[in-house]
């Protein structure tokens, strides 16, 4: 890990608000500013970083020396993810625990070529498994991902403690799906609610990092496996995750860390 300069861990307290989508996209929207890049996938639940980056089922990363992995590159990111390691049919009892000992093992063997950040997915919620790696991995800074709702953004408050629990610095908020602009007619409707990640920023004092609409175009071209950052050259959305990086950028040289990141599991 001493090759890797800025390690940021991208969080959801409840699942299906659009994590996994918004740490792809952000790890492609820091590459396109001209950084290295690498992306975690350390949701060992539903790992599903390697489909929305396209990349081909069964797939397995190279084992060197030392059984160190070499990161499977994609679009232009060093992808390591638990997809990698496990298959489709490895049951999910046996997934659970195993997992875990995999997680370690990929954090710890993962040879990364010099990032300049490294974005982990993590796992939904705020359980155990999420608490050892907020503790035991040194995470620079926490990007919390929430929908408007109130359900999501009670389990987002949730992670937002959990952080300040194991003192990573919370960067700030993005509020996925926040609008939905209906493609026929233009109408706005704010299906989740509104102004939700709003009132979580300010009751926390945290920054809004982004804020993404509801729109079907994120879905096909995550989907498609060449997520929006990659799919557009000039696209609304696409700006929405530009200025998220920057947003992200900035939030890290606020934050005073000289020990520099490094994941140690004892
Ligand atoms: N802004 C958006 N607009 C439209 N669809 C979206 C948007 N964000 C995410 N999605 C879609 O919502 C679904 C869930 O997204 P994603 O897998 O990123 O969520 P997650 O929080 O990582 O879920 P999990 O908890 O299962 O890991 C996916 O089908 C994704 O394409």
């Amino acid at each position: 890990m001493e090759n890797v300069k800025r390690i940021i861990a991208v969080a959801s307290g409840k699942g299906g608000v659009g994590k996994s989508t918004t740490a792809v996209n952000l790890a492609l929207a820091l590459k396109a500013k001209g950084h290295s890049v690498g992306l975690l996938d350390a949701d060992i639940y539903g790992p599903s970083i390697g489909l929305m980056l396209g990349v081909a089922e069964g797939t397995k990363p190279n084992v060197h020396e030392g059984n160190n992995f070499e990161p499977i590159i994609a679009h232009g990111l060093q992808t390591m993810s638990m997809a990698y390691l496990v298959t489709d049919k490895t049951p999910m009892v046996w997934r659970g625990p195993m997992a875990s000992g995999a997680l370690q093992q990929i954090l710890n063997q993962t040879r990364w070529d010099n990032l300049d950040y490294l974005v982990i997915d993590m796992p939904p919620g705020t359980g155990d498994i999420q608490l050892t790696l907020a503790q035991k991995a040194k995470v620079d800074g926490a990007v919390i991902v929430t929908t408007p709702q109130d359900l999501a953004l009670l389990d987002a408050q949730k992670g937002i403690e959990m952080f300040q629990k194991v003192k990573v610095p919370v960067l700030g908020i993005v509020e996925n799906m926040a609008v939905h602009v209906c493609s026929q007619c233009g109408h706005e409707e704010h299906i989740f609610g509104q102004q939700g990640g709003q009132k979580l920023a300010d009751k926390y004092e945290a920054t809004i990092l982004g804020q993404l609409p509801l729109d079907i175009n994120i879905r096909t071209e995550t989907d498609n496996g060449i997520p929006t950052v990659a799919a557009s050259t000039n696209s609304k959305n696409r700006d929405h995750y530009l200025s998220m990086a920057d947003n992200v950028i900035a939030e890290l040289a606020n934050i005073d860390n000289d020990d520099g990141p490094v994941i140690t599991f004892s």
